[in-house]
């Protein structure tokens, strides 16, 4: 008689079939909880309200739970039509209408249901600072005629406002470094420099620098759980649009009715108006008296002579401090690297010049080369170039060359520490991405807590333990197994 197997019973069986039920079940629910869900995101809207021109940039992150971690990103951006807001003081209601084409195409970019919740901020920068010192109450109905607009389209809209100078330097040097991710990693930092049309900004962590010498040169930050105190400067009126307005004033202080100027090429003439050039509150008080309507300048396109007429709008003799950089303004020694963006991009990168790595004395010998080119053959090269942007690159290289160098005092060995930069990743460097994570809160002061285990940990994990109970169980109804066929067989 067949010896009983007492595993070998009906309530085994059940049993063992619920356990790799079980343990199928288990597995499944561990791996879908653990599963991201499928990616949805969040957006963010700023208005960078500048002196020349107003952009609209649209930005995307992940609308996880801990949404300081996710990576914010430019999904779009949209250059509005016209000059920048500031330029609206007599008609104030253009300047909301000039924003209505972006504000339309940021609706097909933001997905409809998440409108609503979408922030939208506009920040103005050194054209409606100069807007608000000359008369502050156009620039009062210029922000009246932009919110009206801004509140009527169907996002969040978060206020309208101008940024300080520390503001807009200390935003654009955190755009810099979250893109680099030098931030979250604690890395040594990368200093911003930012050359917009009426201002401009000098951003860098400097080991020498404790705040102590001068405090309004001074923001502190508390970033993923480091500790920064940023240099930061913003130079009103040395943007380049109103640098070249100081530069013509320095030409036409005795009202003449032409003058020969070294800084556009030669054969260049175009007819200037004084009330015009004088029309800005960089160079207002300085209008010649008895000054004819009209001048006519002369370009004689020669590099050296224009970097002294531009080294004239920079005063290097009085310093209240250890050092300067010009205007008896402190600034502590340099610290590299540097990331140059917006006009210092636009021109170095038209005049073939943003590879640094290029001596400083090459640099400047291609400039004079290409300030002495006449006229006719830059536009003959050029057709396609707007001609205010293209008879302006010898003074705005000249410009950036002094600046940097006489004005910031890099020299011919830190000059290769400055890289010209346009994007980062694919979104653009400027203030606005750093002003959006500030009022969104989205860069914490600590560092935050890593997950014990990421996804796939959790996933190998599980997957492991199940196999070993898997395994277990195998074992555990052994007694069940059919008995070995190989037994040697007697004959
Ligand atoms: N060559 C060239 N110049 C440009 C371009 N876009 C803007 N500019 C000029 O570069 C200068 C700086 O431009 P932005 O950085 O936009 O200046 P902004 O933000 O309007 O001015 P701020 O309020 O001072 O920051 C201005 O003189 C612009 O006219 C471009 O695509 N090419
Ligand atoms: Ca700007």
């Amino acid at each position: 008689m067949k010896e009983k197997n007492p595993w070998h019973t009906p309530v085994t069986i059940i049993i063992s079939v619920i356990g790799v039920i079980a343990i199928v079940a288990l597995v499944t629910v561990a791996v879908l909880q653990n599963r991201p869900l499928p990616k949805k995101y969040k957006y963010g809207i700023v208005l960078d309200a500048g002196s020349s021109h107003t952009a609209l940039y649209i930005y995307e992150w992940p609308a996880e739970k801990d949404n300081n971690t996710g990576r914010v990103q430019q999904k779009h951006s949209c250059k509005v039509k016209g000059p920048g807001i500031s330029s609206y003081a007599s008609a104030p209601l253009k300047a909301g209408e000039s924003l209505r084409e972006c504000m339309q195409e940021a609706k097909q970019w933001v997905p409809e249901k998440r409108h609503h919740e979408t922030p939208l901020y506009l920040g103005a920068t050194a054209g409606m600072r100069l807007l608000n010192m000359e008369n502050s109450a156009a620039s009062e109905k210029v922000f009246g005629a932009v919110e009206e607009t801004l509140q009527k389209s169907p996002f969040s809209f978060q206020g309208a406002r101008i940024l300080s100078g520390q503001e807009e330097g200390a935003f654009g040097w955190v755009t810099v470094n979250y893109l680099d991710d030098r931030l979250k990693q604690g890395l040594e930092t990368t200093g911003a420099l930012d050359l917009g049309g009426a201002s401009t900004q000098i951003s860098f962590v400097s080991d020498q620098f404790d705040g102590s010498e001068s405090l309004n040169n001074s923001v502190t930050f508390r970033l993923y759980g480091n500790d920064y105190n940023l240099y930061t400067h913003s130079f009103l009126c040395y943007g380049k649009d109103q640098a070249l307005r100081l530069t013509l004033a320095h030409q036409t202080q005795s009202g003449p009715e032409s003058i020969l100027d070294p800084c556009f090429n030669t054969g260049y003439t175009s007819t200037r108006n004084y009330s015009v050039l004088y029309d800005s509150p960089c160079v207002s008080d300085r209008k010649p008296q008895n000054a004819p309507q009209t001048f006519t300048q002369q370009g004689v396109g020669n590099f050296q002579e224009c970097q002294e007429v531009v080294k004239k709008i920079f005063n290097f003799t009085h310093c209240k401090y250890t050092r300067c950089s010009f205007n008896g303004v402190f600034q502590p020694l340099l610290q590299g690297p540097f990331g140059a963006f917006s006009a210092y991009y636009f021109v170095m990168n038209f005049l073939n010049l943003t590879d640094t790595s290029i001596s400083l004395d090459t640099v400047k010998a291609k400039l004079e080369r290409y300030c002495a080119t006449p006229w006719s053959q830059v536009t003959q090269q050029h057709p396609d170039t707007k001609v205010k942007y293209l008879a302006e690159y010898c003074f705005s290289g000249t410009y950036i060359l002094t600046l940097l160098t006489n004005g910031y005092n890099f020299t011919s060995e830190t000059y290769s520490d400055i890289k010209f930069i346009k994007k980062i990743k694919g979104s653009d460097a400027g203030w606005t991405l750093g002003y959006m994570l500030n009022l969104t809160n989205m860069i914490p002061a600590e560092a935050p807590d890593t997950p014990p285990l990421p996804h796939a940990g959790y996933v190998s994990i599980v997957t492991v333990m199940a196999l070993l109970l898997f395994i277990l169980f195998i074992i555990s109804l052994r007694p069940l197994w059919p008995r070995c066929s190989k037994q040697p067989q007697i004959i």
